[in-house]
């Protein structure tokens, strides 16, 4: 939690105004932020400074692991989050890739279960990691990378958190997880959750032992119009101690996560937080 509340103060502290073409709007901005989560001691990194909803998070992860393309697949598991990207973001709405209502088209997940390949066919990244950690095999290329750009205009948004990299020492796996762009108030809120969530359910099916999961940010920012709840509500507010994520044990293996998984496998214990901030969203 602090290392979340030190960037959010170095954004404040240090950050550039630069212009985003996209949406419009103005960012405070930094480079370079890397986090580090225990997931071997469950330090669940659950902000405590606001409210948060933990289980969208996860369920927007369950979906990338599924390879859904459709928001309304997320929303479904609990996670609304695709719904304004699907629907509301002009570009998309007018690209001829796009197949109807609730569309994402080739995001995420697509890309890590099913990445189209040049001679036909296609490869599922996923599946052939989680049998190799399985088998104790770590080939140092164990990677789910989501960042296709040959694919950026079949799909409504590039990825920002597009590569995962997983290692193996001894019976311990970490994680190393790569951001290019990241909206500390409302996204990061999320992949905090998402990366340690990523290495305890990955180390959970293959029956290794969670370690370290280190979350490597290049471009972190806080809109224009989030930055006064930020600096004058959120900053303001003392930490609570950092819950701890209790994820159901009778979940063994890739296929658990594929079928019968939903929100109700997962609670925390111990977690006390602030009130809710309902920072601006941007599309
Ligand atoms: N501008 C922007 N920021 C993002 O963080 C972001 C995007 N766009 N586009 C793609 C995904 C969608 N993500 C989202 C979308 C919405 C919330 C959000 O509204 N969160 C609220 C409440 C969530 C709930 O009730 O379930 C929050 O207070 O955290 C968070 C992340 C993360 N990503
Ligand atoms: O998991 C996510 C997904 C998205 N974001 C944020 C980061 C940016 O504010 C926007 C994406 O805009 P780009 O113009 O494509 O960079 O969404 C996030 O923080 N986490």
């Amino acid at each position: 939690m602090n290392q979340y509340l030190a960037l959010c103060q170095r954004i404040i502290d240090e950050g550039q105004w630069v212009e985003n073409k996209r949406t419009g709007k103005r960012c405070l901005t930094v480079i370079n932020a890397d986090l580090e989560y225990d997931v071997g001691a469950n330090e669940f990194p659950l902000i405590t400074t606001r409210k948060s909803f933990y289980k969208a998070a996860i369920a927007e992860f369950l979906g990338y692991i599924r390879g859904y393309d459709n928001a309304a697949d997320f929303r479904k598991l609990g996670a609304k989050t695709w719904d304004a990207n699907a629907n509301e973001n002009s570009a998309w709405l007018a690209n001829e890739h796009r197949k109807g209502s609730d569309d994402m088209g080739r995001v995420y997940g697509v890309q890590g279960r099913a990445w189209a390949k040049p001679d036909g066919g296609f490869v599922d990244q996923l599946k052939k990691i989680v049998d190799n950690l399985s088998n104790g095999i770590d080939d140092r290329g164990e990677i789910l990378s989501f960042y296709n750009p040959g694919e950026f205009h079949m799909g409504c948004l590039r990825p920002c958190m597009h590569t995962h990299t997983f290692s193996l020492l001894g019976d311990t796996l970490s994680l190393t997880s790569y951001q290019r762009s990241c909206d500390v108030p409302l996204g990061l809120n999320f992949n905090q959750v998402q990366v340690f969530f990523f290495l305890a359910i990955m180390a959970q099916i293959t029956g290794l032992k969670p370690g370290k999961a280190y979350h490597k940010i290049v471009n972190a920012h806080i809109y224009e119009d989030q930055l006064e709840l930020m600096r004058e509500v959120q900053l303001k507010r003392k930490p609570y101690p950092s819950p701890k994520l209790i994820i159901n044990p009778e979940i063994k293996s890739l296929k658990d996560l594929e079928t019968w998984v939903t929100m109700d496998d997962f609670s925390v214990e111990g977690y006390q937080h602030h009130e809710a901030i309902a920072y601006p969203f941007s599309v």
